[in-house]
């Protein structure tokens, strides 16, 4: 390819923008050329972030649509929840690609939205042309599409975890528990009372339970694979740990499977996807198995005393539940393969 495609990233002093500009530097058919910051344009990357002085376009823009527009082909918004859903439009509207990380454009019913994220909604007309990008699941309409809302990191995990067996008919859903942890780099990089080291270190608690604003994008997801409404019980924990999410799901199973017919299942619903590795009968995936990779691993257990599945599904918060699953939604808007740029093993230990 000659030309490169032009990447603009909105919000490149945060934790989802920073890991945008590390990946992005090993993808063959796009390159960086503006990195933005509502607050501190004509500044330098380097000044936040020591370890990236290679990087070319350091010095920041500001969020000018017009400018941008001069720049890029493409924008990432990597900004907090209630900011895309005023500059996506915008840049829409300059006839740039756009995928956005945040919560804005995921739920399609507004006052949904309203309600999980206090927030005003985006425009119905805008929520309509954005398409939810799990590839895993809607893939061909992320490949038709020109504006992405990447899901959230923990529906990224739950639903890779459940999809299958809930399509297949093999889980009651009225019986569905989620489980969910999360590193702390999951709140970004702001500081707060409850992320700094004396409050997290040594600790491990539940947050937002029964109020976590990912609970509507994946029931959401799920309803409309069982094509009926389906609630679940979704709670949330900080882990004292930088990256990575488990999530455990367990549901009654409807019918007797055995682990070896999950695996099975799981392999065949993935077949030709990239980035999702079902593990073998008895092994259990762990987050440091997926960290700083774009894969997202599960593994099963079956209890036949109580007859219900443990789904265990595990990401890195900030590759495949931000900024590699947003690059992997790129190279299938471009009609690229999926994992350009993406290829790393994790790293481990
Ligand atoms: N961290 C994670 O693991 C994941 C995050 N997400 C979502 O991705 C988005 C970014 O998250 P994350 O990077 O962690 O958050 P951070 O808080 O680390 O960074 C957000 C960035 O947004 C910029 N910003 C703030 N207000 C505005 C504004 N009004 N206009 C333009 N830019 C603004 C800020 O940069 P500046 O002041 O320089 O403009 C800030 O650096 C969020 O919506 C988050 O929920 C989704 C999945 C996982
Ligand atoms: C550890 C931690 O605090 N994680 C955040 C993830 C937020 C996020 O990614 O929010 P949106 O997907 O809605 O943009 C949380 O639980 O709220």
């Amino acid at each position: 390819m000659s030309t490169k495609l032009k990447i603009a990233i909105v919000g490149s002093t945060g934790y989802g923008g920073v890991e945008l500009m590390r990946l992005l530097q090993s993808h063959p058919y796009a390159e960086i050329t503006s990195v933005i910051s509502s607050s501190s344009a004509g500044s330098r990357v380097t000044e936040g972030y020591p370890h990236l002085q290679h990087i070319r376009e350091e010095v920041l823009d500001d969020v000018d649509p017009q400018l941008i527009k001069q720049k890029a082909d493409l924008v990432f918004l990597a900004t907090p929840a209630g900011v895309a859903s005023k500059l996506a439009p915008q840049y829409l509207a300059e006839g740039l690609k756009v995928i956005d990380l945040s919560g804005d454009f995921r739920l399609k019913d507004r006052a949904v939205y309203e309600q999980w994220y206090r927030k005003p909604a985006a425009e119905q007309a805008d929520l309509d042309q954005a398409i939810f990008g799990l590839a895993e699941v809607y893939g061909s309409q992320v490949s038709d599409a020109a504006f992405i809302s990447n899901p959230g990191c923990f529906p990224t995990a739950t639903l890779l975890g459940i999809v299958p067996a809930l399509q297949a008919g093999l889980i009651d859903h009225s019986t569905l528990i989620v489980d969910a942890k999360s590193g702390v780099s999951g709140a970004g990089r702001g500081a707060s009372l409850g992320t700094h080291y004396s409050e997290l270190n040594e600790n491990f608690k539940a947050y937002k339970v029964n109020q976590h604003q990912h609970i509507p994008e994946i029931e959401m997801v799920l309803s409309q694979v069982a094509g009926e409404q389906v609630t679940v019980t979704f709670t949330t924990h900080l882990v004292p740990m930088t990256r990575g999410i488990l999530a455990t799901s367990y549901a009654k199973l409807k019918q007797d499977v055995t682990e070896q017919q999950l695996i099975e299942l799981y392999e065949q619903y993935y077949a030709g996807r990239s980035f999702v590795r079902i593990r073998p009968q008895g092994q259990l995936p762990a987050t440091k198995e997926v960290w700083g990779s774009n894969y997202c691993d599960i593994g099963f257990s079956v209890d036949p005393r109580t007859k219900r599945v443990t789904i265990i599904s595990v990401i890195d918060n900030l590759v495949k539940g931000a900024a590699g699953q947003a690059i992997q939604n790129m190279n299938i808007m471009m009609g690229w393969d999926e994992t350009l740029g993406l290829q790393f093993v994790p790293v481990y230990p």
